[in-house]
């Protein structure tokens, strides 16, 4: 994206950038660091970007590309579009609504959403929208905890697990060490945490995570299990014999190892290194319909969007996400005619070619 200036819009948002924009006047610039910020020098945050500009099409002509179709089904589940909510803290941060009027716009234009552990609003309630949810787990040291926040989930109706698996600990994020943020306001809390006696814990980063954890979590549950943050093939490969669901390549948008590889430049060996046995998803730096159709070129089933989501929720709450899943869909939709395809499906490699620099 360029560089935002800040300006102040006279109608929607054209696109992300306006959008972040917009959302940059309206949020407390310490939460608006925290959503936007990433780790370190913040080189990966910039790399996921990158990664796209990088990439140019190569479409076909006169292929009569007149009905098209962007659904497609993702381990069960029949969604609108290729695109997903990514899992991301505390949406109360940028609507009093929070995570109630995300899951309201998800399904409303037909997605799933992604509810973080880090939610500001129970899953139930995140759930009572009524549209199809998965659920994002940071598998806590203590295992009885772990298996009851996987039952709350699988009891409100979310339909697979998410296991974030790039945090054995916390990334260094110099904006938020900066202004002293930690911790959420008076008021807000971690609605997942909270223990059968109602305490709310705080969420643990547990660096001896390890392939057993994904086994036990296996019996733990018989929802479908994706790993969230694999970018190496050799990983990609033991997700596949140790009987995981999906695989979704991120860094979590640039905010934990920083100068970890682009997700987009990751992606070509996760997918060869899994050959079709299981769906491989990416999220970081999808901003456009072009790159969403660049992701699904190079073998991707789907994407996520994280930040742009956090935008649309501090500009209009329910119906600014809403802008954003329809600034997301109607863009797909034109990049798909444009490159002459008339759907995911019909997405290949020959489409995308790579130049050393955007
Ligand atoms: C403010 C914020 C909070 C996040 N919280 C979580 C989280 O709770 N769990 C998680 O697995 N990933 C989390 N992520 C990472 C996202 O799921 C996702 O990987 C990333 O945002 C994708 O990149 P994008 O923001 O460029 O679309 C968070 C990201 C942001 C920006
Ligand atoms: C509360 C944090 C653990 C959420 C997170 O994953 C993030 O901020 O990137």
């Amino acid at each position: 994206m360029r560089p935002l200036d800040g300006t102040a819009l006279d109608g929607p948002a054209l696109n992300l950038a306006e959008l972040a924009a917009d959302a940059r006047g309206r949020l407390d610039p310490v939460h608006w660091d925290f959503f936007t910020g990433g780790a370190g020098e913040e080189r990966t945050v910039r790399a996921n970007e990158a990664a796209f500009a990088r990439r140019y099409l190569v479409p076909r002509v006169l292929r009569g590309a007149v009905r098209r179709d962007l659904r497609i089904s993702l381990l069960g589940t029949r969604i609108s579009m290729p695109v997903l909510i990514a899992p991301t803290a505390f949406h109360r941060l940028a609507h009093p609504e929070g995570e109630l009027a995300t899951a309201r716009a998800a399904a409303e234009a037909g997605t799933i959403m992604v509810v973080s552990m880090a939610a500001t609003r129970p899953v139930e309630q995140i759930a009572a929208a009524g549209g199809p949810l998965w659920f994002q787990l940071y598998p806590q040291a203590d295992l009885d905890f772990t298996a009851s926040v996987v039952r709350r989930a699988e009891a409100a109706g979310c339909s697979a697990l998410v296991v974030t698996v790039d945090s054995p600990v916390f990334g260094r994020r110099e904006r938020d060490l900066r202004h002293g943020f930690a911790d959420l306001p008076p008021g807000m809390v971690c609605e997942n945490m909270r223990d059968a006696s109602g305490r709310v814990r705080d969420i643990g980063m547990d660096a001896g995570l390890d392939w057993a954890r994904i086994t036990w979590l296996r019996e733990v549950t018989r929802l479908p299990i994706l790993l969230k943050g694999v970018l190496h093939p050799a990983d990609a490969a033991l997700a596949v014999s140790y009987g995981l669901d999906g695989l979704l390549v991120s860094n979590h948008g640039g905010r934990q190892l920083d100068g970890a590889l682009a997700t987009l430049d990751a992606l070509p060996a996760v997918v060869e290194a899994v050959g079709g046995r299981l769906p491989v998803l990416l999220d970081g730096g999808v901003r456009r319909g072009t790159d969403v159709l660049v992701a699904l070129a190079l073998g991707a089933s789907a994407v996520l969007v994280g930040r742009p989501v956090l935008w649309g929720l501090a500009v209009g709450g329910a119906a600014g996400v809403r802008h954003v899943l329809d600034l997301l869909h109607a863009d797909l939709d034109r990049a798909l005619a444009l490159a002459g395809v008339t759907g995911p499906a019909d997405l290949r490699g020959d489409l995308v070619a790579t130049v050393a620099c955007g």
